[in-house]
């Protein structure tokens, strides 16, 4: 009797509150991102409504640990890539298997737990509580919906942007391969005008990296901000930079060649498991691995669209000192 009666207090009180956030969500103002999915402005972002609830959950009730590492990037910026390194670099002492898919939940002692993956996984996502310490977690929320307990504790935060004109181009073949199947793609030019203006999945993109970089220029032991083309300009240096960031130097110039191989494009793109893989909604692994290249934007935007987007760049990093190679 007493278990019933808790039961349904328990359940009473979690369907309001559910309900108020539904009612609150229902309010914002919306759109739809690329003819595909309905999405609402919440705190100067976009999202859908499943990932507002999931943020604001995140954003009320998370408590981070001292020794916890967040991954923060705006989608299609690096942020397959960082997850392996950061992986690999922090389970250094660790015998990861060869093979192992590094970014699949599979394992959970070698895995990322994504803050939003409670909508995006169809297998049962672990609590975020219950992943082994040290916790290695991903978001690509911006970093105005961070929880308090992130900035006022140890935990770190590595955080990985790219030149808007490659992102936008990555994003729109991810889109399309998804979302479009073999209907035309979605027209190009519409996808650049809603990127500059910022109606997209966790858009705006310009607001979503600039929060980072101004918090990482302020709290430098805090925040490492890593630039996608210096990535691949120079593998090794930044891999450095992260592991000591880490507080993981690299002691054996070996180690770090192997970790900069075992997270290379070409090694990562070649596992079976991301050859043949499916991780969220049915989206194959292998649509995480395109080019990877810098300035791969030149073979899709003509003149016209690319002057709009070096435009709303400017205007938007404009004093901010943040600039990109493309
Ligand atoms: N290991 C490695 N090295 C270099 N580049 C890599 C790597 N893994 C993924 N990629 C390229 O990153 C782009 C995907 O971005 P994200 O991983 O941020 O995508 S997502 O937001 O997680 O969906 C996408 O870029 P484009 O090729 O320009 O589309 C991927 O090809």
């Amino acid at each position: 009797m007493a278990a019933q009666e808790s039961n349904s207090i328990i359940i009473d009180s979690s369907q309001s509150s559910e309900e108020k956030d539904a009612a609150l969500i229902n309010e914002l103002p919306s759109a739809l991102f690329w003819d595909a999915m309905e999405i609402r402005k919440w705190k100067g972002f976009w999202f859908e409504p499943g990932l507002i609830k999931c943020a604001m959950k995140f954003s009320s009730s998370f408590q981070a640990g001292n020794d916890d590492v967040l991954l923060a990037s705006a989608p299609k910026t690096g942020t397959t890539w960082l997850k392996a390194l950061c992986l690999c670099i922090l389970h250094q002492n660790h015998n990861i298997p060869e093979n192992e898919d590094l970014l699949t939940q599979d394992n959970p002692q070698f895995h990322v737990q994504t803050i939003e993956s409670s909508i995006y996984s169809t297998k049962p996502t672990p609590d975020l509580y219950s992943t082994p310490s040290p916790r290695l977690l991903h978001t690509h929320l911006p970093f105005n919906l961070l929880p308090n307990s992130i900035m006022n504790s140890n935990c770190k935060i590595v955080c990985v942007a790219r030149n808007p004109k490659d992102t936008l181009v990555s994003l729109w073949h991810f889109f399309n391969s998804i979302f479009r199947g073999n209907q035309e793609p979605y027209p190009l030019e519409k996808a650049v005008d809603e990127f500059c203006t910022g109606v997209h999945q966790y858009g705006p993109y310009f607001e979503n990296v600039l929060g980072y970089w101004s918090e990482s220029q302020k709290r430098t032991e805090k925040i490492l901000f890593l630039k996608y083309e210096e990535m691949i300009k120079d593998p090794k240096e930044q891999v450095r930079k992260l592991g000591l960031f880490l507080g993981k130097p690299f002691e054996k110039e070996e180690d770090l060649e192997k970790i900069v191989w075992r997270c290379s494009l070409e090694r990562l793109r070649n596992l079976e498991v991301n050859k043949n893989g499916s991780v969220i909604y049915g989206v194959p692994n292998g649509s995480y691995f395109r080019k990877g290249i810098v300035g791969d934007w030149k073979n899709y935007l003509n003149l016209e669209m690319e002057d709009r987007i070096n435009q709303t760049t400017l205007l938007k990093f404009k004093d901010s000192g943040l600039e990109f190679e493309n």
